[in-house]
């Protein structure tokens, strides 16, 4: 998978240098290049903002730099078109559903903004051409999309064959379609049996594989029940039957 990000902060997205992307990159499993919006400017100043037509607050981001830069970053984009990704705090919500879409494109190209967000021009011209998906990860406001990028590429890049260790698996992860009847996780634990004075629960130290898994799922379904009763709501009765009966 090529990944290509474009942003007013190339250093914001430092982090895709480490842990599992870091891995996955130097692995040759993801090729991720971060460019400067800035780049693509001309001025003295290296412009990249200027104020909203029809007044309010903020700034707004030119279409010109974004032209220029999507144009150039898309430029050998043969049969393989990318998904442009738009983080956005009024986009669709980014889910465990859309991250398993986003890992089974070959090329992705992110457009975090800041300011009051890019000249919606902009996102009308690639979207005649391109598969455009403005994406919000959450119900809440920051002040640009890097740490939006941050996110999703985590949640992609995961899921990517061989980029998670044996020891890890996406199977069972809360979201995950038709994991644990998607509910969230439970509690986990490790050595030491005793940590200040508070023990691991006896079933788990048991050896005993169906009382182990009842207890995990029992626990899955109460702090489903205690955190999120709307995923409870969703939840297929047949699916979570087929768990009991698999207990
Ligand atoms: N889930 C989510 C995404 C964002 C997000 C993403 C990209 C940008 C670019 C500029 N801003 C600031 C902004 C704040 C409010 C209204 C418009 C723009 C962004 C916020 N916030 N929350």
């Amino acid at each position: 998978m090529r990944i290509d990000v474009i942003t007013i902060f190339p250093e914001y997205l430092e982090p895709l240098n480490v842990s599992l992307v870091g891995k996955a990159r130097a692995r040759g499993q993801l090729d991720v290049r971060i460019h400067n919006l800035r780049d693509w400017t001309h001025d003295r100043h290296n412009t990249v903002d200027d104020s909203p037509f029809g007044g309010g607050p903020g700034m707004v981001m030119k279409p010109e730099p974004w032209g220029e830069a999507l144009d150039a970053v898309t430029a050998e984009a043969g049969e393989q078109l990318p998904v442009l990704v738009v983080p956005t705090p009024s986009g669709l919500p980014f889910t465990q559903e859309l991250a398993v879409e986003l890992s089974e494109r070959p090329w992705l190209v992110f457009t975090p903004a800041r300011y009051e967000g890019i000249d919606r021009r902009v996102i009308e011209e690639y979207g005649d051409r391109f598969d455009v998906r403005e994406v919000s990860i959450g119900d809440y406001v920051l002040a640009g999309g890097e740490a939006p990028v941050l996110v999703i590429v985590e949640a992609v890049a995961r899921l990517l064959p061989g980029v998670l260790g044996n020891a890890e698996s996406h199977r069972d992860d809360s979201f995950a379609p038709g994991a644990m009847a998607d509910l969230l996780e439970g509690p986990v634990y490790t050595k030491p049996p005793v940590w200040r004075e508070r023990e691991v629960p006896e079933v788990l130290l048991s050896g005993h594989h169906g009382k182990v898994a009842r207890f995990r799922r029992d626990e899955a379904f109460r702090r489903t029940t205690a955190n999120r009763p709307d995923l409870i709501e969703r939840c297929d009765p047949a699916a979570l039957d087929k768990l009991d009966r698999k207990l």
